[in-house]
């Protein structure tokens, strides 16, 4: 049987006034910190290293080490492992350093806890801010709209409450929650949990667990449902089409080996070493580094956090950004213009009555902290509200856009009084149709200037002890309307035009009226298109314009975003309330702003640490930035893998001994990898970055297929070259001296590719920056190693000079084709 609430707090030595500050700080001992399991310790570099271990392209790698091991092939075997262990160590190395410029930021997206807690015994006890790692059991938490559950606590007192535990269960619809004096057995409503998000009402609670010893705590958590981004989406299908074509290629150059000349044992290890050549092992690496780059340059230079790596590469890509008004495009600090009766005239009344609702609400329902419309109303009136009793609370109902409270009124009698958005108030008035539509026309006209408008409306029922819910709001005497001003965020208007000029559409869907989400935009300086509502979103949306989807509520938010993506569009979220959060998830990259609610944060993948919004549009660049960078990498990377598989398979058709030697196709593999590196640090083409950079699989492909077959015909036109040339000095077997050749001009012929095939129009020019110095360091060891100890323990050898000009005339044709192929490609991207 379940303790009632009374026992619990006995049991656990606390009482309804909340703990004493020594108390507190002898549990915190006891117990520990309140550390949310959420936010894992930093990992340590072996965890680390193994969990880099974890992607494909490490365990393709892993395999075919175990096979050349098993042939007995211990050289590629060694190599092969080494190869693992470096691009594990870096990049391992790279989520380090992304993590360590992200610490000092931390708090930026950690939260406090609203606490009750008293100087000494005698003290009245004071409700508090406290960081959510100093709770301790016994501690009293107030909980309302927007607050993570901190710790696992029990309810005392609950309004309204609904909590969203998808973290935990992977449900995301919000359930409700009561608190019960005697719970039923196996019940659990009158519980919550840490890391529950709280979605509307407020409640009184008891901590009962942290830490480690919460229900989820221990537990490894159901990370939230979200689809694939645009990030999953893009790199992993480019990364499985590769470990596909990889795995094909042993088996083809074994199958070709045998037909042609029977030998397949000793090639296996040359076509495991092929196999490895063409894992671009290096993604994964490149990949992270890119980004982590980026986003520790991004939290260093304009204080963004970036919670999820890939979340940069989405923001880069994004098409369409969807975000809400209050909060977001304004401040959220409204301040009462005016407060108006049904004629239209100022009539102080009516503000007397919405802050007498909005005193009993607050302080029956025990919110932490009242919502910035009833702080304005409540700074606006004064004290009022003490002059009656309170009855009931009616906590804001986000469906229907109205809050309210009862309190006593004359003998015998109750006073309900209603107050939110004026389409609902007045559906709630005994009105003629006609009236109705005036006062919706003179809302609208306040709504028009930009003004934000409540309806306030009050009803005289008798007195009763019966509880009162939604249903009792009806047959209201109209009491008038409430218009408040809220200024527009600071760098809003400069932000907003910055990512219209990147290409960005920018959407508004917002909770409150059309006429004072449209006037907003234009005092933001934008060209209002479409204007929706909620009911019915659907909108093709111009370019150049603002769309406009008003009187949304969570559930329409996210319907818009689903919609948008479903039209292959890639979505980001920008929002700061609770009323954001689904459609954040909804989104491939949610956004929170400075002053966004703990969920809200908690549920971003991006946090702006500064209350200006223009650093969206830096994060936009440094996200375009990151996935130029990979895509410079992918392109390189892919056509020239794409060449040698060409080559090897003809070679091996062709040349009745093996083209090259598997250390040697390992050797050059390492000084490619080793290159590729340069294109973390590379500085795209501005040009590059203009427009939304999503990498897409099939463009990549087409790049893949009409440059790997230039770079296959060149490595054909080796072999003819070399083939045809005269016989070599003496003492130097034509094996050998083939082999050193194709060496050469494989890393002279990548040194090319990454020169000419990188992101952006710019060909050349300018200062050669990291990706320039690397590939003349690579050609650099294409020219040089052969006639190194190292080159003849590779087995390779120095060339004649005439084997020079043969390889020229090779090469120089293919960069002329190349920059050829390059031009015409460019031309004709839109
Ligand atoms: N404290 C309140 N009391 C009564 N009505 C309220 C209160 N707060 C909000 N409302 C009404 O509910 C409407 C919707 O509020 P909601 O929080 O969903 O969105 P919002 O804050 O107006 O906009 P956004 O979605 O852009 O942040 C408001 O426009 C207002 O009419
Ligand atoms: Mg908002």
């Amino acid at each position: 049987m379940p303790d009632t609430s009374l026992r619990l707090l006995r049991r656990l030595e606390t009482g309804p006034r909340g703990l004493t500050d020594t108390e507190a700080a002898a549990r915190l001992a006891e117990h520990g910190e309140n550390t949310p399991a959420a936010a894992p310790p930093a990992l340590s570099w072996p965890r680390r290293s193994v969990r880099a271990l974890r992607d494909p392209f490490t365990s393709v790698l892993l395999t075919l080490g175990l096979v050349s091991a098993f042939v007995a092939s211990w050289g590629t075997a060694s190599v092969i492992l080494a190869l693992v262990a470096v691009s594990c160590a870096l990049r391992a190395a790279g989520e380090r350093r992304a993590d360590r410029s992200l610490a000092a930021l931390r708090g930026l997206v950690t939260g406090t806890a609203t606490v009750l807690r008293r100087t000494g015994r005698a003290d009245e006890p004071r409700a508090r801010e406290v960081p959510v790692a100093d709770l301790v059991p016994g501690d009293i938490v107030r909980l309302g709209p927007g607050d993570l559950v901190p710790a696992d606590v029990r309810l005392l007192r609950a309004r309204g409450l609904t909590v969203r535990q998808d973290t935990l269960t992977g449900e995301s619809a919000p359930v409700a929650k009561e608190a019960a004096e005697v719970p039923g057995e196996s019940a659990e409503s009158h519980l919550c949990f840490q890391g529950s998000q709280v979605v509307s009402g407020s409640a009184g609670a008891v901590v009962v667990a942290t830490g480690a010893r919460t229900r989820f705590g221990a537990a490894q958590r159901v990370p939230v449902q979200r689809g694939p981004s645009a990030f999953d989406r893009s790199v992993h299908g480019i990364s499985w089409v590769l470990v596909r074509f990889m795995l094909l290629t042993p088996p083809l150059v074994l199958m070709a080996s045998a037909a042609v000349h029977g030998r397949v044992l000793q090639t296996l290890p040359f076509a495991v070493a092929v196999a490895v050549g063409l894992t671009p092992e290096m993604l994964p690496v490149i990949v992270t580094t890119c980004l982590a780059r980026g986003a520790s340059r991004l939290a260093d230079a304009h204080r963004v956090v970036v919670r999820r790596l890939p979340a940069l590469h989405d923001l880069g890509a994004v098409d369409v950004l969807c975000l809400d008004k209050t909060g977001t495009l304004t401040q959220d600090r409204p301040v009462l213009a005016a407060a108006l009766g049904p004629d239209g005239r100022d009539d102080p009344e009516v503000l007397r009555w919405a802050a007498v609702a909005a005193w009993w609400g607050l302080t029956l329902s025990e919110l932490p902290a009242p919502d910035a419309l009833d702080e304005a109303l409540l700074t606006a009136a004064g004290p009022v509200g003490e002059e009656y009793d309170g009855v009931a609370a009616l906590p804001f109902d986000p469906a229907h856009r109205l809050a309210g409270a009862v309190v006593t009124g004359a003998l015998g009698r109750h006073v309900l009084i209603t107050k939110g958005a004026a389409e609902t108030v007045l559906e709630q008035c005994d009105l003629t149709e006609g009236e109705r539509e005036r006062l919706l026309g003179l809302a609208t006209r306040h709504a028009e200037s930009g003004l934000r408008v409540l309806a306030v409306a009050t009803a005289e029922l008798p007195a009763r002890t019966r509880p009162y819910g939604a249903r009792d709001a009806r047959d209201l005497t109209f009491r008038g309307l409430l218009t408040f001003r809220d200024d527009l965020a600071p760098g809003a208007a400069d932000a907003l035009r910055t990512l219209t000029g990147l290409g960005v559409e920018v959407r508004v869907l917002t909770g409150d009226h059309p006429a004072t989400a449209v006037r907003a935009c234009r005092d933001l300086g934008l060209t209002v298109g479409e204007v929706r509502t909620g009911s019915a979103p659907e909108a093709a949306g111009t370019p150049g314009t603002v769309t406009v989807v008003a009187r949304c509520t969570a559930e329409d938010k996210a319907r818009v975003v689903a919609g948008l993506r479903a039209a292959g569009l890639t979505v980001g979220f920008l929002g700061d309330g609770v009323n954001d959060v689904p459609a954040m998830l909804a989104a491939d990259v949610g956004v929170a702003p400075r002053g966004a609610v703990d969920v809200a944060r908690e549920s971003a993948d991006v946090v702006l640490g500064e209350k200006d919004l223009g650093a969206l549009g830096h994060a936009v660049l440094a996200g375009r930035h990151s996935s130029a960078n990979i895509a410079s990498y992918l392109r390189v990377t892919l056509s020239s893998n794409l060449g040698n598989v060409f080559a090897m398979l003809a070679a091996g058709l062709l040349l009745p001994f093996l083209p090259m030697l598997p250390a040697q196709v390992l050797a050059q593999n390492l000084c490619f990898d080793a290159s590729q590196l340069a294109f973390a640090d590379d500085r795209p083409d501005p040009e590059a970055l203009r427009r939304p950079t999503r990498l897409r699989p099939p463009a990549f492909l087409r790049f893949l297929t009409g440059f790997g077959l230039l770079n296959a015909v060149a490595d054909l036109a080796t072999f003819g070259v070399l083939t045809l040339a005269p016989r070599g000095g003496a003492g130097l077997s034509d094996e050998a001296l083939f082999h050193s050749a194709w060496f050469t001009e494989n890393l002279l012929a990548q040194a090319l590719a990454m020169l000419l095939l990188r992101s952006g129009r710019r060909i050349a020019g300018g200062r050669p920056g990291p990706v320039g110095w690397a590939s003349a360091v690579l050609a650099g060891a294409g020219l040089l190693l052969p006639a190194t100890p190292l080159g003849a323990v590779l087995g390779l050898t120095a060339l004649p000079a005439d084997r020079y000009l043969l390889l020229a005339a090779v090469l120089v044709p293919y960069a002329l084709a190349l920059i050829v192929a390059r031009v015409r490609h460019d031309r004709r991207q839109p």
